[in-house]
């Protein structure tokens, strides 16, 4: 790299975007990388702390930041995501669509120890809306060693993709609540409405909504009614805890062919039941979904939605941060 005095730098191009900074006002690029240096810039370039600008002189195997950042870009990309044109030597992923964000956590650990290399995300199995920033990535020095981007692109091919967003289905949903206090009409049904509201958030078709008892058979009838209808998800709700009466973890546990989890590392939520009758996912929902705005349900809700299959280690691997409220 030659170092020239920002006087001496007319009629050069620049080799990186500059970055001016006004706290409260301005932060972001005001010249491109390779704009060429005119007389008018030179008290611009002065005022952001250029004094010398730098020609690059890159060798064989060695990046731009820009390049680097383009093919990171391209090995850790997916489906429904678009990459934007590099600023300040960033490149970031933006989700063409509302979907469930899913990131290859061990690829990405990887990644970002390689060293000079950072690629940022946010959180796996977060919503996301159509044109939302996903992730971001960037080579740490101006000019990086094309070795260390050979490596990054190797780790993700072999966790292929590291970054993707999952559309959501259009999933038949039956709705089946146990209790004997709603079954006889002595209070009003609180379920319904609440479980509709979140299903109101994604594009589910609800099948409909059977108020059964507290009678296992029951319970069991009104599960299976659905699924001869080709339900794709069940939930049922209430009944999940420790009385007697609670017959809905047995009702469900018995027409199981997995059951994932009965009791969540999460609170509030934490009695919940997740199980598959053959691949179809069946919920049980405790008391808690319709007092509290946010509970282990919501947690689970989109990935089910967008038809991805969670297991008994992450849920385990909830209980970290799983103290929600
Ligand atoms: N000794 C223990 N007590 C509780 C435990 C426990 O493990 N040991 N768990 C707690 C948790 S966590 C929850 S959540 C609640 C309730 O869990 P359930 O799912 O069993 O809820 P229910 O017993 O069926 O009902 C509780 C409450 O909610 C009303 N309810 C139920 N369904 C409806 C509906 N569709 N519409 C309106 N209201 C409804 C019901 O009438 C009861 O008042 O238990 C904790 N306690
Ligand atoms: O299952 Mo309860 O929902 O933790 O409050």
């Amino acid at each position: 790299m030659r170092e020239i005095h920002v006087r001496d730098a007319v009629g050069l191009r620049l080799a990186h975007d500059l970055t001016r900074i006004v706290p409260g006002e301005f932060k972001g690029r005001i010249f491109r990388k390779g704009h060429l240096i005119r007389e008018e810039d030179i008290p611009t370039l002065l005022d952001i702390g250029k004094e010398h600008i730098y020609v690059l002189e890159l060798q064989p195997g060695q990046l731009h930041e820009e390049d680097a950042a383009i093919r990171l870009a391209g090995a850790v990309m997916g489906s429904h995501l678009t990459a934007t044109e590099p600023s300040e030597g960033k490149v970031v992923l933006k989700s063409e669509i509302k979907g469930l964000l899913k990131i290859d956590k061990e690829a990405l650990l990887m990644l970002n120890s390689i060293g000079d290399l950072l690629v940022v995300t946010k959180k796996s199995d977060s919503v996301v809306q159509p044109g939302d920033a996903v992730a971001a990535m960037k080579a740490v020095p101006l000019i990086i060693s094309e070795q260390k981007v050979v490596q990054a692109e190797t780790i993700a091919r072999m966790s292929a993709p590291v970054i993707s967003v999952l559309p959501f289905r259009t999933m038949k949903v039956g709705i089946v609540t146990t209790g004997s206090e709603v079954a006889s009409g002595r209070i009003e049904d609180k379920f319904g409405p609440r479980v509709r509201e979140k299903l109101s958030l994604y594009q589910a078709d609800v099948l409909g909504h059977k108020i059964v008892g507290d009678k296992k058979e029951d319970i069991q009838a009104a599960i299976r009614e659905f699924l001869d209808q080709g339900a794709e998800v069940v939930l049922c709700t209430g009944g999940m805890s420790v009385d007697p009466d609670d017959r809905t973890p047995g009702a469900i546990r018995e027409l199981a062919t997995e059951v994932v989890a009965y009791g969540m590392p999460i609170f509030p939520g934490s009695m919940m039941m997740l199980a598959y009758i053959g691949g179809v996912p069946v919920f049980g929902l405790p008391g808690a979904v319709i007092y509290e705005e946010v509970t282990a349900f919501d947690l689970f809700l989109p990935r089910i939605l967008a038809g991805d299959k969670v297991s008994g280690q992450e849920i385990a691997e909830l209980a970290h941060g799983g103290l929600l409220k």
